[in-house]
């Protein structure tokens, strides 16, 4: 950034965000810097070209529902950096924003311990048998083993699983240890932790060899044995709803969604034959939430070269969940996280055969964010 001295920094950001006032104000952005900073809180969707080319911003704080590309920004020449307190980046085009010269930053890693949570409460209440698997223990096939992936691996090797992982862009290791088809055909349970990405070509120099759009279709549900348990808490797209929705009906499989294809619209035709949905929360704990803004601050900070005042320890009240009491208790699962609830939640919204986006992103917004599990 050319000149770090301002005397008004204005910060459109999505009022999602969690810690917005505690971490963006004059004191944590450095006094000697900003006069004044002036936060614009505006609901993620609602962050459009129009508000961007009127307001003209230098910071958009933003979460995975702002699509931030040439269009966004077309009629914007003064923002200079663009944080997403989210790990997932496929809602920004990281290779426009190089061209803009602007600094983009996300939040990789900060919920995943949340999201690996989130799908061990999933299968552990849905097959508590698993808790203590005395003659065989169930095999979890992983399919991405990066931050939260690996992250899974190590709590289901810590209840004596068994693990088959397979990443294609890692190197082979005692969890990225299948070939895809290992994975699908031999596993109790899935569990897809896959960036969404679509096939670098000419017009996609930033896809990837290793394409997940519709990773699981049709012939990969074919192969995937019927008493296998699918779980998607990475992106909708990763699965191909409607062969999802054949799968289900033809081999009655136990399927669960924290994402959706069609996102925030969901059918009830395809609610109706989930074992749990829920509405993109996976993630949605306090520690998470607060990590993803902490990581956008720091990098914030970074870019003004001002140094961080501000640390999400302090915006933290007392945590009594504790991994290793769950595991000496396995029946206070409901008590740690009650998954049943947001599934209910979701489903009462239900009108007119399917959930709007209007009601999916009220249930995200007004998210009763849940305390992260301390090892
Ligand atoms: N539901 C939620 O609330 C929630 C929360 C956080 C993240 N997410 C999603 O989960 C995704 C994964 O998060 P992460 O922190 O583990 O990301 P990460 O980048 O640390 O790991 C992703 C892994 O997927 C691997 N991968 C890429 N293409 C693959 C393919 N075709 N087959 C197998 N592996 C492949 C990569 O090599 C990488 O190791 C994010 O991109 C985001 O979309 C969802
Ligand atoms: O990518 C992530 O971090 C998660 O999917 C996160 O939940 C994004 O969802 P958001 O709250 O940004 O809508």
């Amino acid at each position: 950034m050319t000149s770090k001295i301002n005397h008004k920094l204005t910060i459109i950001a999505d009022s999602n965000i969690a810690g917005l006032e505690d971490f963006f104000n004059e004191n944590t952005l450095g006094q000697n810097t900003y006069q004044t900073v002036n936060i614009i809180k505006v609901a993620g969707r609602d962050i459009n070209a129009q508000l961007v080319a009127k307001l003209q911003p230098d910071v958009l704080l933003i979460r995975s529902v702002t699509k931030v590309d040439a269009t966004l920004l077309a009629d914007n020449h003064s923002v200079k950096f663009i944080g997403s307190a989210t790990i997932g980046t496929d809602h920004v085009d990281q290779g426009y924003l190089v061209e803009r010269n602007i600094t983009f930053a996300n939040a990789a890693g900060c919920s995943k311990h949340s999201v690996a949570q989130y799908v061990l409460t999933a299968i552990l209440t849905l097959r508590p048998e698993y808790w203590q698997q005395l003659s065989t223990s169930p095999t979890l096939g992983i399919i991405g083993l990066g931050n939260i992936g690996s992250i899974l691996a190590q709590y289901a090797t810590d209840l004596g699983w068994q693990v088959l992982g397979y990443d294609p862009l890692l190197p082979a290791s005692n969890i990225n240890n299948a070939s895809f088809d290992e994975v699908i055909s031999q596993s109790d349970v899935i569990s897809l932790h896959v960036p969404l990405t679509d096939k670098k070509d000419s017009n996609n120099p930033s896809g990837s060899d290793y394409p997940t759009r519709h990773l699981i279709n049709k012939t990969a549900l074919d192969a995937m044995p019927s008493e296998t348990l699918l779980i998607n808490s990475a992106r909708g797209p990763v699965i191909d709803a409607a062969a999802l929705q054949a799968d289900i009906e033809s081999n009655e499989r136990q399927v669960v969604l924290d994402v959706f294809e069609h996102e925030p619209y969901i059918s009830e035709q395809l609610l109706s034959k989930l074992a749990i949905a829920t509405p993109h929360i996976a993630g949605y704990t306090l520690e998470g939430k607060l990590r993803g803004t902490q990581m956008v601050y720091d990098a914030l900070c970074e870019e003004f070269a001002v140094t961080p005042t501000q640390a999400m320890q302090q915006l933290l009240p007392v945590n009594m969940y504790l991994w290793s009491e769950l595991k000496a208790y396995p029946d206070r699962l409901i008590k740690f996280y009650d998954i049943m609830q947001d599934d209910r939640e979701l489903r009462e919204k239900v009108t007119n055969g399917q959930v709007s986006g209007v009601d999916f992103d009220q249930l995200r917004r007004d998210y009763h964010l849940r305390r992260e599990w301390q090892l």
